[in-house]
C-alpha cells in the first residue's frame, strides 16, 4: 500500500482561500512531515505545460553529444554544484559529513545517472555554468523561469509550514530563504538491465536523505523512486508518480530545525516495479528535484515550540557549512 500521503496545496497556492482551509492544509503538511517526512502535493499550482516542458528540456539536453554536455563542465569541487556531470561522477550516499566513513565502500556501486545543476541567475557566488546558447537556443532562459515558477512556490510552503508549526514569528522560515538559492536539478538515469539493478550491481541513486530545508521533486511516469518506511526504515515503500502531483521530502536542515520532529527520510531509486512483460533494459528515467535551502549564514537551531520534552538534541549549525560538507562528499 502507498503511505505517502496526498494534501492538497490549494489553500497557500491561491489568494482567495479562507483561513480555515489554511489551517486545515497546514495542519496536514506538518502531520505529514511528522509521520512519513514525504507527501504528494496536488493543487501546487505549477502548469502541467510548464512540467512538461521542463521535462522536454531535460531530454533535449541528455540527447545532445557528450562533448557538447562538457561545454558546461561541472567544476572539480563538489561544493560548486553548477552544470553537467555525466555518468559515474557523482555518488550520492549517506555520508556523514563529521565522519569520514562510507565513501570508500557505497562508490564500487556506480549510480548510473547523469544531471545538469542550476542556481538562482542573481547567485555572484557561485555563477551559473550554461552552455553556450547556440548549443541548445531557449534552455537558459525556459530554465531561469522555471527556477523562478519553483521558488514561489517554495515561498508559500515555507509560510504554510510556519503556520503548521504555529511558529511566533509567521514569517520566519521564508525570512531565512530570502535569497532563493537553491538548486535545480535535472536528471537522466539512462537504460539498464534491470537483472543488475536487482542485484544491485548497479544503482540510480543509493538511498540518501536531502541535505537542505525540503526538496519538490517532479518525477516522469517510470517509476522506482522509494522512500524508508516510517514503521521499518529498512524497508523501502514505493513512491509512484502520479499525475498532477509534486513530491515534497524534508530535508536535514529542517529535521534539525524542527529538533527531529520532521523526518528527513532516507530514499532512493531502484528499479521500476516489476511488470508481467519485463523487459530486459528498464526505461530511461528522468526527474525533476528543485532543492530548497536557507540563506547563507543562518544558523539552523531548533525552532520556537518543538523543543520537546528533552529540549534541543543539536547543536546550531551554519547551513551552508553542513551542505557543502555533504556535497563535497558526494564527488
Ligand atoms: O530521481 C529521483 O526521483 C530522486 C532524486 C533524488 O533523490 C535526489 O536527487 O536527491
Ligand atoms: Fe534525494
Amino acid at each position: 500500500m502507498n503511505q505517502v500521503p496526498i494534501v492538497d496545496f490549494s489553500a497557500f497556492a491561491r489568494d482567495d482561500a479562507s483561513p480555515d482551509d489554511r489551517a486545515r492544509t497546514a495542519h496536514e503538511l506538518v502531520d505529514a512531515f511528522t509521520n512519513v517526512g514525504f507527501v504528494y502535493l496536488c493543487g501546487h499550482g505549477v502548469d502541467d505545460d510548464l512540467v512538461n516542458e521542463s521535462f522536454n528540456w531535460s531530454a533535449k539536453l541528455f540527447a545532445l553529444p557528450y562533448e557538447t554536455k562538457m561545454r558546461a563542465p561541472h567544476p572539480p569541487d563538489g561544493a560548486y554544484h553548477r552544470g553537467y556531470s555525466g555518468v559515474g561522477k557523482e555518488k550520492v550516499g549517506q555520508v556523514d559529513p563529521t565522519k569520514q566513513k562510507g565513501v570508500s565502500t557505497s562508490r564500487k556501486v556506480p549510480d548510473v545517472k547523469e544531471s545538469f545543476e542550476i542556481g538562482n541567475e542573481r547567485d555572484t557566488r557561485l555563477p551559473n555554468i550554461w552552455l553556450p546558447e547556440d548549443a541548445l537556443p531557449g534552455f537558459r532562459a525556459f530554465m531561469t523561469r522555471f527556477y523562478a515558477r519553483m521558488s514561489t512556490l517554495s515561498a508559500q510552503l515555507l509560510t504554510a509550514l510556519a503556520a503548521g508549526l504555529r511558529l511566533p514569528d509567521a514569517d520566519m522560515l521564508r525570512a531565512a530563504h530570502a535569497q532563493e538559492r537553491y538548486q535545480l536539478r535535472l536528471l537522466h538515469y539512462p537504460p539498464v538491465p534491470v537483472s543488475e539493478l536487482r542485484a544491485g550491481l548497479k544503482e540510480r541513486i543509493a538511498a540518501h536523505t536531502d541535505f537542505g530545508t525540503f526538496t519538490l521533486l517532479f518525477q516522469d511516469s517510470v517509476g522506482g523512486l522509494e522512500v524508508a518506511s516510517p514503521t521499518n526504515p529498512a524497508h523501502f515503500l514505493p513512491v509512484p508518480p502520479l499525475p498532477g502531483t509534486l513530491v515534497v521530502n524534508v530535508g536535514d536542515m529542517l529535521q534539525r530545525w524542527t529538533n527531529d520532529r520532521f523526518r528527513s527520510t532516507m530514499h532512493r531509486v531502484r528499479a521500476p516495479p516489476p511488470a508481467t512483460h519485463e523487459p530486459a533494459l528498464t526505461r530511461a528515467r528522468y526527474s525533476i528535484p528543485f532543492f530548497v535551502s536557507a540563506d547563507d549564514g543562518t544558523v539552523v537551531k531548533c525552532l520556537p515550540g518543538c523543543e520537546g520534552e528533552g529540549g534541543p538534541k543539536y547543536e546550531p549549525v551554519d547551513s551552508r557549512e553542513w551542505i557543502n560538507a555533504r556535497l563535497r562528499a558526494t564527488y
